[in-house]
């Protein structure tokens, strides 16, 4: 089995994205409105800003969360014991950004919450109708205007050798949030477990934009829409010296939109953030 990817301008790619989503968490998409060299100039402004000490100018701030977070602050993803081999920026607009990346970040930030809002909009139209009453809200208007939607750019330094016994560039996990959507990195890597255990590679050409399902989709659909397993692995052979650039933007709804009869995003992300221990 491998993950279909769906050309955006299509007349059939709102049903077929939404198919995959149910059956993967995942839908890849081609064909889409995010500009491509812009995408392109973001990695390769933050590659250099994540090889320059100006990072460390940046350091994250742990009651605002936004910022700079060293590889020795790093994540352990639920249920793992090993860091993750990795070092990222939490961008929020109204966070600290660095002068000369702002604009590009932040236009990014924009288009792909514009993105995101009609992806949102696909999901509700084809979730069946006991599904599309269980959401408080419409689900774009969940994330309208929110301020903890969150992109992170992450950057995985080459191999070392030295690196901890068992660690991957980001170990299995699920993400938290309502949607994630996360251009195509500059490497491979990138790898989501299917029913069945097994795991497959996530179609990765440059210029595809992949999207998942995060616990609050999960959550507010009651299960509906899988929230599933995906990992970062290692690079092999030639790779191994080169870095992995990757842009995430985390779709968070706004803290009072009620997910289920027992969570508020806010109380969801709280709990959760409390189970990873970084509050
Ligand atoms: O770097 C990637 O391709 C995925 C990163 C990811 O899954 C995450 O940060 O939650
Ligand atoms: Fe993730």
């Amino acid at each position: 089995m491998t993950l279909e990817t769906i050309d955006y301008r299509a007349n059939d790619a709102a049903e077929k994205f939404v198919t995959s989503l149910r059956e993967t968490g995942f839908g890849v998409l081609t064909n889409h409105p995010i500009n491509k060299q812009l995408v392109e100039e973001i990695y390769q402004e933050w590659h250099q800003f994540f090889n320059s000490d100006e990072k460390r100018n940046y350091l994250f701030k742990p009651e605002t969360q936004d910022g700079f977070f060293p590889a020795e602050v790093s994540e352990t993803a639920k249920g793992h014991s090993v860091k993750d081999i990795k070092e990222y920026f939490h961008v929020y607009p109204w966070g600290r950004i660095p002068e000369t990346l702002r604009d590009n970040i932040l236009t990014y930030y924009n288009n792909a919450n514009n993105l995101a809002a009609e992806l949102l909009e696909w999901v509700e139209q084809y979730s069946p109708a006991d599904v599309k009453q269980k959401f408080s809200i419409a689900l774009p208007k969940m994330i309208e205007n929110s301020q903890k939607t969150l992109l992170r750019v992450l950057h995985y330094p080459p191999m070392s050798g030295d690196e901890e016994m068992g660690a991957i560039r980001a170990a299995a996990h699920e993400d938290i949030n309502l949607l994630t959507v996360l251009p195509a990195a500059n490497e491979p890597g990138l790898q989501v477990q299917l029913k069945d255990g097994n795991w497959i590679d996530v179609p990765s050409d440059f210029g595809n934009l992949i999207i998942n399902i995060g616990d609050m989709l999960q959550e507010a659909s009651g299960g509906y829409f899988p929230s599933t397993s995906h990992r970062v692995i290692n690079p092999e052979g030639l790779d191994k010296t080169k870095s992995r650039i990757s842009l995430p933007l985390f779709l968070h709804p706004n803290p009072e939109v009620k997910l289920s009869d027992n969570y508020t995003a806010d109380s969801y992300l709280m709990e959760r953030l409390r189970e990873l221990g970084v509050i």
